[in-house]
């Protein structure tokens, strides 16, 4: 007995020696493997590691976070990190935060590190398995087929369908003349008409079950939100219990049944104008994304659930994403007098009829292409992107364990005071050729880049610069709500708590 209790403290001495040297290589209470650096030099020597809150690495640190408390988490760690890249230690994986455009560079280049992040997991209930998520092989082969839906010639005949909608958002804004209105009221209406009409090929106002799916989309989102700020909202089980998973189950149906209805009634014109039968209407089909899915399914490259997931991602990623930048970018024209002036001239020599403007015309818009630029680097419509280690390897220098997360902080690269002095300050000037030489590639990057660039951007600008121009010409644009009125989120999409106004002053005709 006694030899046992002498043996007692040198057994505890031993595993606690032992317990020391396995937590330098794998970080015992968050359940992980730490990050090292590849040559051997010391782990700070490449990345702020941040320290937590209690010793449990950081998962305590983001307990009880609202959209807002993200937002600000990721700007504080940001300033406390000065501009560095830092490292997280979640529950099972670290989550390396790239801030740095020089080292965001590698990521977006690098052909393995093309599997989303964890966070995306919470939309794979809306998506399935779309381009926005989906890796390997699979997102190859999609990729490639749905390439062409987006080609020069398709955009010019989504031309017409952007005028006609901002045809009748100009109409519900001669009645706000004089008064308040309120940006979250309408633009998001305008961007998801046109995707359902690009996209699906049928004007959602014509559709009885139009506002239900509108209002579907929304309550997605708030879900989706609540889930992002929450970190035990992402095990299935414990939203099931305590989340709206309810709530979620029925929006989620409502949404793709629309969907899903509309690509049978589609597929049953794609087969009669296959036999060189004219439609039921006997009028001539506007091309949409949907056809060139279903020519896809014709050729056994891919299956109607396929083609719903892809649907499905190009109505969440079309909608959301154009309307955010669009709201910011009125926000700031109505704040910035002298840049609004100088695109209302810039306009000037546009056909008057706007029937008769071209893209070739729209794309030499060159100003007004540098305000939607400087509105998408100051308040980016997606602020971060993440990718995860599939397997361990080096990224920068480090050896990321497997599973590790990755997060590129677009809105912080693109404030990056050493590529955009005075980052704060809304000046569209740095977008023109002539100042953008000397700039580092990665350092605006408001679509992603490399292979999982957005595939839409340039569907994006058109439309954005569309209705931009109509509103310009239209009305003079005057500041209601001011930035410091503003409380950011972070969701999937950059937005604010308060809706967003400006006033309106119809132009007189000279
Ligand atoms: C201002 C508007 C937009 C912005 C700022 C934007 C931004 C982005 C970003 C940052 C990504 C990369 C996401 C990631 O890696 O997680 C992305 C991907 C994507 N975007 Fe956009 N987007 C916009 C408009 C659009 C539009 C209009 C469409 C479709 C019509 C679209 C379709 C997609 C798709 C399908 C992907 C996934 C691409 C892939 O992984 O291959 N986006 N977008």
């Amino acid at each position: 007995m006694w030899i046992a209790l002498l043996g007692t403290p040198f057994l505890l001495a031993a595993l606690w020696f032992l317990l020391k040297k396995i937590n330098e290589k794998y970080f015992i209470l968050s359940l992980t493997y730490r990050v090292r650096t590849q040559d051997g030099s010391p782990l700070e020597s490449k990345v702020v590691v941040m320290p937590g809150k209690t010793r449990f690495g950081n998962n305590l640190d983001i307990l009880n976070f609202t959209p807002a408390s993200v937002f600000n988490f990721v700007r504080e760690s940001t300033a406390k990190a000065k501009g560095e890249n830092y490292l997280w230690y979640f529950l099972f994986a670290p989550m390396y935060n790239v801030v740095r455009a020089e080292e965001a560079e590698e990521i977006f280049q690098s052909t393995k590190l093309i599997t989303k992040n964890v966070v995306y997991e919470l939309i794979r209930p809306f998506l399935g398995d779309g381009l926005l998520i989906s890796t390997d092989q699979k997102w190859h082969s999609r990729r490639k087929a749905l390439t062409p839906a987006f080609h020069f010639n398709v955009l010019q005949s989504f031309l017409a369908i952007f005028k006609e909608e901002c045809n009748k958002l100009i109409k519900v804004l001669d009645k706000s003349v004089d008064g308040e209105l309120d940006l979250n009221q309408v633009i998001p209406q305008f961007t998801l008409n046109n995707i359902c009409e690009t996209a699906l090929g049928v004007k959602l106002d014509d559709m009885s079950e139009g506002n239900e799916y509108r209002k579907a989309i929304h309550a997605i989102e708030e879900v989706l939100i609540q889930r992002v700020c929450n970190p035990l909202m992402y095990y299935n089980w414990y939203f099931f219990l305590y989340g709206d998973y309810r709530k979620h189950s029925q929006m989620l149906r409502i949404v793709h049944d629309f969907s899903s209805k509309i690509i049978q009634k589609k597929r049953e014109l794609f087969k009669q104008k296959q036999r060189g039968e004219v439609d039921e209407f006997g009028k001539k089909q506007r091309y949409a994304m949907l056809d060139t899915l279903l020519a896809a399914e014709a050729e056994g490259q891919i299956d109607h659930q396929g083609i719903c997931d892809e649907v499905n991602t190009f109505m969440f990623e079309g909608y959301d994403t154009t309307s955010t930048c669009l709201i910011f970018t009125l926000l700031l024209l109505a704040l910035h007098e002298d840049v609004q002036q100088r695109c209302y001239e810039e306009l000037e020599n546009l056909p008057e009829d706007s029937d008769e403007i071209s893209v070739f015309q729209f794309n030499e818009l060159v100003y007004l292409e540098c305000v939607i630029k400087e509105s998408l680097r100051m308040y980016p419509s997606v602020p971060f992107i993440g990718r995860q280690c599939v397997e361990e390897c080096v990224v920068n220098g480090m050896v990321m364990p497997k599973d590790a997360q990755i997060s590129i902080h677009i809105y912080d690269v693109m404030r990056d005071p050493r590529h955009f002095p005075k980052p704060n300050e809304f000046k569209p000037e740095r977008f023109l050729p002539e100042n953008t030489v000397n700039r580092h590639p990665f350092a605006f990057v408001p679509f992603s880049a490399g292979q999982r660039n957005c595939i839409g951007q340039k569907f994006a600008i058109l439309e954005m610069k569309v209705l931009l121009a109509a509103v310009i010409r239209n009305f003079k644009l005057l500041p209601s709500t001011q930035i410091e009125d503003l409380t950011f989120e972070n969701g999937i999409v950059l937005r604010t708590q308060e809706n967003i106004k400006v006033k309106l002053v119809k132009r007189s005709k000279e």
